[in-house]
């Protein structure tokens, strides 16, 4: 029987044709290859910088994973060198005489996609347009006002504020209007088992994803990958790899199979924590627009309220482990994410990962984009983003109370039943254990089962929602 659901193709390797039928790949670090020059066929490897079996076998893996070739998949060394190779192998060589490339881009980026978008502007090897990709109209406005635009690179949701992009509708308007403009989508956010571009109707021209994230989980490598459309997009990015070296190393790329092989219940569980703290920060802790705080609220696409819930389950399987809210105060987040309390919660960068991390944006991961730009693009300086790992929600709970409690944002009431927002004078009801552990949680009822394992002969939507 063919093997149907993402989840299970990830955790199966397949046959090795190993000479000791190895269980598990066995990881190939010798930089060299024999070469036979009397044989004719082409050698499939002769130097890792070229190619090398254990990478062959990631990206075979990611091939599964996006339905597509083992050809149109590339592992390399980060996130950030992913893009870097799809810009350097189909956009900054589209410059002629009097036509510096042109890019459109998001308006709330990852830092370090800011800073490689600035750097190509400052050596003026392609210019780049930022424009709220979640606003279409005004998407299309800009696009319809460059001469060429060479390519558009879309997120969604966004980094951290969440904002939902309609990829398929942008895609739709993009291929009709401008075929030949390549669109680039940054899949890091939901990985290849929520979402998956190169499915879409039109579909996108290239997808890649920090590694370093939900694919492998531990933090414990950088890498990236980069899944092509077509084999001939493909060959040009691997020109680019092969030139510079940017491919993935065998021992990173063994640890990357090994950590993809749980993607699956990582991050069922991830979503399921975030879909539940969402909720309780939202209604128990008050994190939501009042009347005397207009400034705090809670961000993720897993919320009822938010007004793109709808549209983010139209294109993706589950609403990541990523969240973000607003406390109203710089100085009370400041409290909170340095709060001594935090005993679960790593304050460090990065996200998808098993344990459990908390940010402040402004000075962390979005530090790099300058502040003068942050401020006019109205980024809340008191963001707080959690992204959640696969601990017990209850200790998670705990552990973030507590630090609400030390930072002086809530009071707790009546022996932990009511919990009050000193920032917005909001009391609330605390969400009791029991209520946490209701057989048909928040997560099952919104994102079950069925959806989370995507059936492979369907396309991207699959069942009821
Ligand atoms: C959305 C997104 N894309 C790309 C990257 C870059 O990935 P890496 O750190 O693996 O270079 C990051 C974070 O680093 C990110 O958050
Ligand atoms: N110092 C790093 C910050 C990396 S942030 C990693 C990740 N994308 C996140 O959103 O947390 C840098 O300057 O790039």
């Amino acid at each position: 029987m063919p093997i149907k659901t993402l989840d299970t193709v990830v955790v199966n390797t397949g046959s090795q044709n190993d000479q000791h039928s190895a269980s598990v790949p066995p990881v190939y670090l010798s930089t060299t290859f024999k070469v036979d020059l009397n044989n004719e066929a082409v050698q499939d490897y002769d130097y890792s910088r070229s190619g090398n079996p254990t990478r062959s076998v990631l990206q075979n893996q990611i091939g599964k994973l996006y339905r597509v070739p083992q050809q149109n998949v590339l592992a390399v060394s980060s996130g950030m060198t992913a893009l870097d190779i799809i810009l350097r192998g189909l956009v900054l060589l589209n410059g002629t005489e009097g036509h510096t490339p042109t890019i459109i881009a998001g308006d709330d980026l990852y830092g370090g996609t800011q800073r490689l978008l600035n750097f190509f502007n400052h050596q003026t090897h392609a210019v780049t347009a930022h424009v709220d990709t979640s606003d279409f109209e005004k998407f299309k406005t800009v696009f319809l006002s460059v001469d060429k635009v060479d390519c558009v690179l879309l997120e969604s949701p966004t980094n951290p504020l969440c904002k939902v992009v309609d990829i398929p509708k942008i895609l739709r308007f993009v291929k009709s209007t401008s075929p030949d403009t390549v669109v680039i989508v940054d899949n890091t956010m939901m990985s290849g088992l929520n979402c998956n571009p190169l499915q879409l109707n039109p579909s996108c021209d290239v997808v890649y994803e920090s590694a370093t994230k939900y694919l492998n989980g531990h933090h414990d490598l950088m890498g990236g990958v980069i899944i092509s459309k077509t084999p001939e997009i493909a060959a040009k990015l691997y020109f680019v790899v092969n030139s510079t070296g940017a491919g993935l190393s065998p021992m990173d790329s063994w640890l990357l199979v090994r950590g993809l092989k749980t993607l699956g219940v990582r991050l069922y569980q991830q979503q399921r924590n975030a879909m539940i703290l969402a909720h309780w920060l939202e209604d128990s802790c008050g994190f939501k627009p009042t009347d005397t705080n207009k400034a705090t609220k809670t961000r993720f696409v897993g919320l009822r309220s938010n007004p793109d819930f709808k549209l983010h389950q139209s294109f993706n399987s589950g609403p990541g482990a990523v969240l973000s809210f607003e406390t109203g105060s710089f100085e009370h987040s400041k409290r909170l994410v340095s709060s001594k309390k935090l005993n679960i919660w790593a304050v460090t960068v990065s996200f998808g990962c098993v344990n459990s991390l908390l940010s402040m944006p402004c000075k962390m991961s979005h530090a790099s984009i300058d502040p003068e730009l942050r401020k006019e693009r109205a980024f809340p300086e008191d963001l707080v983003r959690l992204c959640c790992g696969i601990e017990n929600i209850v200790d998670l709970k705990k552990d973030l109370l507590a630090a609400m409690v030390d930072a002086d944002i809530i009071e707790v009431r009546e022996k932990g039943k009511y919990l009050f927002n000193k920032l917005n004078n909001n009391l609330a009801v605390n969400t009791t254990i029991d209520e946490l552990h209701k057989p048909l949680s928040i997560y099952e009822e919104f994102y079950n089962e069925d959806i989370i394992s995507k059936d492979s002969d369907l396309n991207i939507k699959t069942s009821k929602l």
